[in-house]
């Protein structure tokens, strides 16, 4: 379907395509005289594979995924692996960075606060209003770890999107990626001529606020079937509205709860085997963040769960936890602190401000240490080496994205901890020898759970997104792994098997919204887990 929609931004009229239709059959002729399926799909992976830069692979899928999205989704599918690293990170970071010059053709929801009294009218021009289940909102204030790239931000929008519709077989006519449009405090797009969003500051504060309101409440009027996953709003901004949104209507903060979901679910496989090495129990790991953002506070709120799941108290599980910021460890004597990082400050500390992570580390004696800073190379071979002296197999989880952000490679992390390393990054590493051994890096990326969460939120048409919820489908990951990727030393499901996860995810997540009793499809409460199981499987788009 060809519909025309007019970008705020844009001069002309331009063609907007939502796919996919069930595709015509050419008339003969039209098209050469051999056009096989599966030559075809043969075809055009060798197109992708004969480009050299991952940008240009980038462009190439978004050309096929809006002119077929029937073997887009089918090639993405077979090849996952090889996908998501264009689709989604690290390339759809190279993707938003370049997005203005890029740019070929709308695709999603572009709303500026020029809308604002208006904004029924921009939300009323998408044109399936009533197929609308699953949307992905950007500010695009913090992409991945590159920050404010105002409406460049679109293409994260559309990738999670991609991921919904392939991981979890969300109908593509389903989805609509959102980019608001605050304005951007990136200066060099400000002077960029090309670039495609309002060219003034970044609206903050009540006014934004008034905007949000308002997006809000026409959203759930437009779309009342709709579920919405907040992404890469700036820290402030991100905790404020999921806080200020998530009982009145579905939606949860990606950043926030899922990363949160993937983080415990990667760390209780890799406590489990740091245990059996250390012979210590389970709740005596003790978890140190390097970044205290949405990401970092997002992870820890969640991995309060893992100790409290091992007999602790609430605040026992707190004391499990220590943070650092830009300005070192995050203690009360400090002085003023933000927000978010008030109740992981430590109260037991009471030196002068400690800056040095080596310090701090001598200090805290962790056994796990996660980066969520955006500072590449943070933890530097000394610091590996540090937390390999304290543990017989230390978890060391550099989660910033994309890769070139990460706080090590898989690489450094395995060489100094003599490959006894428990890894997950954000962004994927390639697999490596060491010795006469294969190691695998985990990819402790929010992708594991928002395809599954979203699907079990969307089938149990749910009123809000509870606690329960995010964490059921961070135990569903856990529990995920098979016999062999357990042997394999793996900490998260090979993501070929994204659609099988998903699908378990998605099982979890109903019955965890049944005990809250968010759930409006009451109907599903009693089948069987096998029946609830099928009906999730047969209720997924297949391309
Ligand atoms: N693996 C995953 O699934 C996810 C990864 N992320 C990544 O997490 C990162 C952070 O995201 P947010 O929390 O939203 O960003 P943010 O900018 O709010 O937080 C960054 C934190 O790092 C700290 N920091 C900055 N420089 C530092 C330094 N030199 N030393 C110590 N701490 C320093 C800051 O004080 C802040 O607390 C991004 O790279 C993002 O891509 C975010 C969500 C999901
Ligand atoms: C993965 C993700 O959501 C982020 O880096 O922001
Ligand atoms: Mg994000």
């Amino acid at each position: 379907m060809t519909i025309i929609l007019t970008p705020y931004w844009s001069d002309g009229v331009q063609k907007l395509k939502i796919a996919p239709q069930a595709p015509a059959k050419p008339k003969h002729g039209l098209t050469p005289p051999v056009l096989e399926d599966s030559i075809h799909a043969q075809r055009c992976l060798a197109q992708l594979r004969s480009k050299d830069k991952s940008i240009e692979k980038y462009i190439y899928l978004s050309a096929l995924k809006d002119q077929d999205p029937e073997m887009f989704y089918r090639l993405c599918l077979e090849h996952m692996s090889e996908f998501t690293p264009i689709i989604y990170t690290p390339t759809v970071g190279d993707a938003c960075l370049q997005y203005s010059h890029i740019y070929r053709r709308p695709e999603g929801l572009f709303i500026s606060i020029k809308d604002k009294g208006k904004i029924r009218d921009v939300i009323r021009n998408w044109p399936k209003l009533d197929e609308a289940r699953i949307s992905v909102v950007t500010d695009g204030s913090r992409i991945l770890g590159l920050g404010d790239l105002g409406v460049n931000g679109m293409p994260i929008s559309i990738g999670k999107l991609s991921l919904y519709v392939a991981g979890a077989g969300i109908r593509p006519s389903s989805t609509i990626p959102i980019c608001l449009d605050f304005g951007t405090n990136n200066e060099k797009f400000l002077e960029d001529p090309l670039y495609l969003g309002l060219r003034k500051p970044r609206l903050t504060g009540p006014e934004m606020t008034e905007f949000m309101d308002e997006f809000m409440h026409e959203m759930s009027v437009a779309f009342p079937k709709l579920l919405i996953q907040f992404e890469d709003f700036s820290t402030d901004n991100a905790f404020l509205y999921l806080e200020r949104y998530r009982n009145k209507y579905p939606l949860f903060n990606d950043d926030i709860q899922g990363t949160g979901a993937v983080v415990l679910s990667g760390f209780m496989n890799a406590a489990q085997i740091a245990c059996q090495a250390s012979g210590n129990p389970l709740s005596s790991h003790r978890i140190l963040f390097f970044g205290a953002g949405s990401a970092g506070v997002g992870v820890a709120m969640q991995l309060m769960s893992f100790f409290t799941l091992n007999g602790l108290s609430v605040q026992e599980a707190r004391e499990r936890i220590w943070l650092i910021d830009s300005q070192g460890l995050v203690f009360d004597g400090r002085g003023r602190l933000a927000e978010h990082k008030k109740y992981f400050s430590r109260k037991d500390y009471h030196g002068p401000p400690i800056t040095d992570i080596l310090d701090i580390i001598d200090y805290v004696q962790p056994t796990a240490l996660l980066g969520l800073s955006t500072i590449p190379g943070a933890f530097s071979p000394a610091v590996i080496q540090a937390m390999a002296a304290l543990n017989p197999r230390p978890i060391i989880f550099p989660l910033s994205n994309p890769v070139r952000l990460s706080e090590c490679s898989f690489q450094e992390a395995v060489e100094n901890t003599d490959g006894q390393v428990l890894f997950a990054s954000g962004s994927p590493f390639p697999e490596m020898k060491y010795g006469n051994t294969t190691l695998y890096p985990g990819q402790g990326n929010n992708m594991y759970i928002f395809p599954g969460l979203g699907l079990g939120a969307i089938l149990a048409r749910v009123t809000s997104v509870t606690d329960s919820m995010v964490e059921a489908s961070s135990l569903g990951l856990a529990n995920s792994l098979t016999k062999e990727e357990h042997s394999m030393g793996l900490l998260y499901p090979q993501i070929k098997r994204i659609r099988e996860i998903s699908a378990h995810i998605a099982k979890e997540v109903i019955r965890a919204s049944q005990k809250a009793g968010v759930d409006r499809s009451t109907e599903l409460r009693t089948m069987t887990d096998t029946e609830l199981l099928k009906f999730i499987n047969n209720k997924m788009w297949n391309p």
